[in-house]
């Protein structure tokens, strides 16, 4: 069961004076139940790819398949779930509860089973039922993004894409997202995040895929990520090579801050026992 890109190119505006090569034979597979990060420069193809996955863009060459279906038939949006960059944009229902419903309620589900579904999905992102009847546009930027993301839920997609999600986020709402994340991870649900914010989700993510200029640049796990000398580093890895570099015998593959911490702690007891 995967995602899988064969040799995609995918041009914007073929045939016309604005044409836009995007992406250029990109070959990608996410297996299901995999957390994988995709970060990249702006501009690089990182939005185009995702809306691949879907079937909301069909390559101009190559092919998309999701659980070996192509991902242009239908009923691919049930599998893979996109929230897209400004999920605020996403919301448009009278109220919270009828904005989750909408999109269970489009694939046939209606009565106990919808409402178990809507109430499962707010639960899950810790909407508070209080806001079930508000109106979304009455709802913090950091709400509206929750309720966003019940909405997919709701559908019970098995790959969950989501296109920067933790931008814009006070810090409590971006941790509370991680949280959020994680957990649906470990219910076995592939979670495909599109961000910048490479640091935060490192310690989440199986795969980091990099894309430069519509191409992969980089494909590898977080330890060969933060090995590799070609990619951006999350300040507590650079921070660990710098102390190597002073000579402080401490490992310098670390991308998370309490395995850091941990790190940090060990060696400076090595170094008072040896001073006693
Ligand atoms: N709707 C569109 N019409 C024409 N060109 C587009 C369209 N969307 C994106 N592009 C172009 O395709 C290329 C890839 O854009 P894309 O949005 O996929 O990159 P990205 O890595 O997601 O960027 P960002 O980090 O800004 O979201 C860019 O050159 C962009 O200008």
């Amino acid at each position: 069961m995967s995602i899988d890109v064969k040799n995609v190119s995918f041009s914007y505006d073929p045939g016309t004076s604005l044409e836009r090569l995007a992406l250029q034979n990109v070959n990608l597979s996410i297996d299901r139940g995999e957390f994988i990060l995709i970060g990249g420069e702006i501009g690089s193809g990182k939005s185009t790819l995702i809306r691949h996955f879907n079937g909301l863009l069909r390559p101009s060459s190559g092919s998309v398949s999701v659980d070996g279906v192509e991902a242009h038939v239908k009923s691919i949006r049930k599998k893979v779930g996109i929230l897209f960059q400004f999920p605020q944009n996403q919301l448009f229902a009278r109220s919270v509860y009828e904005d989750v419903a909408f999109g269970p309620a489009n694939f046939g589900e209606k009565g106990d089973e919808l409402r178990k579904r809507v109430t499962k999905a707010l639960k899950m992102v810790g909407v508070r039922e209080e806001l079930y009847e508000h109106s979304p546009f009455t709802l913090s930027g950091g709400e509206m993004r929750l309720v966003a993301i019940a909405g997919v839920l709701a559908i019970r997609p098995d790959y969950l894409v989501l296109d920067e999600p933790l931008s814009g986020l006070d810090p409590e709402h971006r941790e509370s997202l991680l949280e959020i994340l994680k957990s649906l991870h470990m219910q076995g649900i592939s979670v495909i995040v599109v961000s910048h914010l490479i640091a935060d989700l490192l310690p989440l993510a199986d795969k980091i895929i990099l894309m430069k200029k519509g191409k992969i640049s980089f494909e590898g796990s977080p330890e060969e990520y933060v090995k590799s000398t070609s990619t951006p580093l999350p300040e507590i890895t650079s921070l660990m090579k710098e102390l190597k570099q002073k000579g402080f015998d401490v490992r310098d593959d670390i991308f998370d801050v309490e395995e850091a911490l941990n790190e940090i702690i060990r060696v400076k007891k090595e170094r008072s026992g040896s001073m006693q």
